[in-house]
């Protein structure tokens, strides 16, 4: 990590600690942004007795929760740093007093500007995943909790954010082939499920939102595991494709009872068992905290790849940034 991007991150952490009190973490964006703080919301979750929630921005912007104040922690994230519910809910929130930090791709965007604590990311193209968007957060995140209940454990897990560009491509390399073998089997697919619990859901909807609808244009849905019995395993059959993320964390015996019932009657699973992903260098008690991150590098390429078989290239839109929404 850069030293201008370990000074971000301790001026967020600076001002977390010198807080009295935490009431709540509020974390909030839209889309893929919203969906990265999923597994940070897991951590607080598993780690604090402080409530996390995650909040779409214009949600958050309609509702203000009644317990946002000055002893909320509020981190909002915008890739692009412009989208306009985003930098209303970071302005709104940092007006009744919260500790605001914001994590943006673009240094000096509306964002940037909204939040008090500003936290830049570089993308995957550039430099090197150091100072990556998992990088930073998982910074900010371990960095928050050894703050304010200093532990070891989350010592050990900031130690590990520099081992997140090996991990990275170790299992982008591992799962190539399979990568190659999703995009060529599924291009014609008109739908594509995916499922997973804990830690690793949002990876699951981001995949589905973004990945396959927004930039595939392919119907697709998130299901929980436990909520897959609760409704949606209705669908399950033959020809039915469904992506299977199988977690490291508590709730992984939930993805293990929907993939044991889903193979039973669907031909099309692509299992993504977190029990293979190579974790060098991750102490086991913070596997589970790591998966998530793992699989969306994994599920990236997947996605990847099937655009490349299906000739639509990822960043095509027909609406969005092109039209008044
Ligand atoms: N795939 C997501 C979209 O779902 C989302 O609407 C957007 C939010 O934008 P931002 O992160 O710039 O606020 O980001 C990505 O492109």
């Amino acid at each position: 990590m850069t030293q201008e991007h370990l000074n971000q991150v301790a001026a967020a952490v600076n001002a977390v600690k010198a807080k009295g009190k935490i009431n709540h973490f509020y974390l909030i964006a839209c889309g893929g942004s919203k969906a990265f703080f999923g597994p940070a919301q897991y951590i607080f979750d598993m780690e604090t007795e402080i409530p996390a929630t995650i909040y779409s921005s214009n949600e958050f912007v309609h509702r203000m929760p009644k317990a946002l104040g000055k002893d909320s922690v509020v981190l909002t994230c915008s890739h692009s740093g412009n989208t306009p519910e985003t930098v209303k809910a970071c302005e709104l929130a940092r007006e009744k007093g919260a500790t605001t930090i914001a994590f943006s791709h673009l240094v000096d965007s509306p964002l940037w500007k909204a939040g008090e604590f500003d936290v830049h990311y570089n993308t995957k193209d550039e430099a090197d995943d150091s100072n990556g968007r998992d990088a930073m957060l998982y910074a900010v995140v371990f960095g928050i909790l050894n703050a304010i209940q200093p532990n070891e454990k989350y010592e050990r897990a900031i130690k590990c954010v520099d081992n997140l560009p090996k991990l990275f491509a170790a299992n982008k390399e591992k799962y190539a082939a399979r990568a190659q073998e999703f995009g060529e089997k599924y291009k014609r697919a008109t739908i594509l499920y995916t499922m997973a619990s804990g830690a690793n859901y949002d990876v699951a909807y981001s995949f589905a939102i973004c990945l396959m609808m927004e930039m595939q244009w392919i119907n697709s849905s998130a299901i929980h595991s436990g909520e897959y019995f609760h409704g949606p395993f209705e669908i399950t059959d033959y020809d039915v494709p469904f992506i299977i993320i199988k977690g490291l964390d508590e709730c992984r015996p939930l993805d293990e009872r929907a993939h044991a019932f889903c193979k039973k009657f669907s031909k099309e699973i692509t299992l993504i068992d977190a029990e293979e992903f190579d974790m060098d260098g991750v102490c086991d008690d913070l596997k589970g905290y790591f998966c998530p991150l793992v699989a969306g590098v994994v599920l990236r390429d997947y996605a990847d790849t099937l655009a490349d078989h299906r000739g639509h290239p990822m960043s095509v839109r027909r609406y969005m940034w092109r039209m008044e929404y």
